[in-house]
């Protein structure tokens, strides 16, 4: 029946009248009406025995009695608020009164002049459709009066529904914005997160579907509920996947070391996060290799075709790492640091390992721009500067006005911000709501998730990270010659020798002995490594592996 009706005509919702503007005093009159009928029944077959009501103690029981009605009144008045804010038919209602209003003082109508009689006004074709989170408005164009300013009035309809446009098209003779709103009506439990069709639920409607969107930045304004999003993910995540959880300013993620199903997974040395962020690299190629060599490869593919579980790197304050990798001596650690971050960034979709990144204060220079541009899915929470916007979601954040909500319905809110895909649309957020008041608790949650298993894919890495990271940080005294170094790295002496010079070239020198002889540390010695598995996996020069290694990311 719809197919055959929509054969003739295509439904656009309720078109915007003049009569929109008392739509209050309509459903009112509409709810009291019942009372009246009521009433007037009454009064209809008692006559008699009310006007002996009234008779008896006029100056008191008339005004009674109007007062009764007006009260009656009110409160119908108070159930159609009520009504407008939680039943969609009344909510769609009063969106067609902003909408009239919005037209109304936009002249978007033609007025007829009438004689004796005041102009009459008919509005440009224009229709509301909605539903629980979206309003549809669609505008005539076609010759209208008003054709060229319903083109741009998309930004202004957010204001006037309070709301994020989410989308913006031309079909079919008219201009249709899709706007969101009342977002928090949305908002979900701790409890409801968790893996679906569509990606990891974090509202009602947005997921985070890592598989189409790899990685995740998440930026947060102090207080705005960074910490507590991240402990929300960790619990969902956990169920699902791999975690390894970076912490480099000690502070909350630190404490999970303590749990079981974190156990040898969580970092806090700024060299330990980096042997962590590279062996999360090696994980990514190892998985390239498994699935490269399985006799099911196909194009096409990604790591959970081949019953793969998801590997996820966390590393919370992500700028904290930078500011100490520079205080660092020499700037090798941080190069391989943000080498291996950048290819996780790029390649790590397919082999499913994934980076979460969160930044407190969001200064340009806390990830690199060619890291940053690679992480696909952005969360902010609490309020940020405009800076801290247009580094969260880009150029859109430019076109966006940010509010900031301090309480809905008397409620403090806390976890509320915006999210979206990089360079698209941005929509405002509710991070899953944790019922601190009525007890809960993230560590006895912690504390009932058993330890994944580590697959065979990912094993030898596996064994080796939890060696290393337990191994306390090798003396400086252990060098190697040259020739001691080619040996470890399994290479020759000349491309040390050749990779000293290059570096050399690049202002990266190392230290000699008191016959000149170049002299290596352990620390050269796992950049070397870096830089030659770099070299092997990439098939390129050893000159373009430095390259890569000593200019990471060249930041905007
Ligand atoms: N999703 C949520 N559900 C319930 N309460 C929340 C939520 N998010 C934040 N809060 C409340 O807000 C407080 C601050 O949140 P949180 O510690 O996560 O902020 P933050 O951004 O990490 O702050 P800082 O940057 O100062 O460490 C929490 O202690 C909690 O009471």
């Amino acid at each position: 029946m719809k197919k055959f009706l929509r054969f003739f005509w295509k439904y656009r919702g309720f078109r915007v009248r003049d009569w929109y503007k008392h739509q209050r005093l309509i459903v009112t009159v509409v709810l009291f009406t019942p009372i009246l009928l009521g009433i007037g029944g009454y009064v209809y077959f008692h006559d008699g025995e009310v006007l002996a009501y009234f008779q008896e103690n006029v100056l008191i029981r008339v005004p009674l009695v109007l007062g009764i009605l007006i009260i009656l009144f009110l409160v119908a008045l108070k159930i159609e608020i009520e009504l407008e804010k939680h039943v969609v038919f009344f909510t769609r209602l009063r969106s067609l009164y902003f909408l009239r209003r919005k037209m109304f003082y936009s002249k978007f109508y033609n007025a007829i002049k009438r004689e004796n009689k005041a102009e009459k006004i008919k509005f440009e074709r224009a229709y509301l459709r909605q539903n629980k989170h979206t309003v549809e408005v669609s505008f005539e164009l076609r010759g209208t009066k008003s054709e060229q300013k319903f083109l741009q009035v998309g930004p202004q309809l957010e204001t006037t529904f309070s709301g994020d446009l989410m989308d913006r098209q031309i079909l079919d003779g008219y201009i249709i914005y899709t706007i969101a709103f009342q977002k928090y009506l949305g908002r979900i439990s701790v409890d409801k997160v968790e893996m679906t069709a569509q990606g990891l639920r974090l509202m009602e409607t947005v997921y985070w579907d890592f598989r189409k969107e790899p990685h995740l930045l998440i930026s947060g304004g102090t207080g705005g509920g960074k910490s507590v999003l991240l402990f929300i993910l960790i619990l969902a995540l956990a169920k699902i996947g791999n975690l390894y959880i970076c912490d480099p300013k000690r502070a909350d993620l630190a404490n999970l070391e303590r749990y079981e199903v974190f156990n040898g997974q969580v970092y806090f040395e700024v060299s330990d996060i980096v042997k962590c962020v590279i062996h999360a690299w090696k994980i990514m190629n190892q998985r390239y290799d498994y699935m490269r060599q399985s006799p099911q490869n196909k194009m096409g593919l990604d790591y959970s075709d081949y019953g793969m579980k998801p590997t996820f790197v966390i590393i919370d304050e992500v700028g904290a790492m930078t500011s100490e990798l520079e205080g660092m001596r020499g700037s090798r650690l941080a190069a391989e640091y943000l080498n291996a971050l950048q290819q996780i960034a790029q390649k790590g979709r397919q082999a499913g390992v994934f980076l979460i990144l969160s930044l407190q204060k969001a200064g340009v220079d806390a990830v690199p721009s060619n890291i940053r541009d690679q992480l696909m899915k952005r969360i902010t929470v609490g309020v940020l500067s405009s800076t801290g916007y247009s580094i969260a979601f880009g150029e859109e954040a430019s076109q966006k006005e940010f509010k900031t909500i301090k309480e809905i319905n008397g409620q403090a809110v806390r976890g509320r911000g915006y999210t979206g895909n990089f360079g698209e649309v941005i929509e405002e957020f509710y991070s899953p709501y944790v019922p601190f008041d009525r007890g809960f608790d993230f560590f006895e949650e912690y504390a009932k998730l058993p330890k994944l298993e580590i697959a065979d894919y990912d094993q030898i890495i596996q064994a080796e990270i939890k060696n290393r990271s337990k191994i306390p940080e090798v003396s400086d005294d252990q060098t190697f010659s040259r020739e001691q170094l080619a040996k470890a790295l399994g290479t020759s002496p000349t491309v040390v020798q050749r990779a000293t010079q290059l570096l050399a070239d690049n202002g990266i020198y190392f230290d000699k002995d008191v016959k000149g002889r170049y002299i290596y540390d352990d620390q050269d010695k796992d950049f070397f490594a870096s830089v030659l598995a770099y070299k092997r996996s990439e098939g390129v020069t050893l000159s373009k592996a430095i390259e890569q290694f000593i200019q990471p990311g060249e930041d905007d």
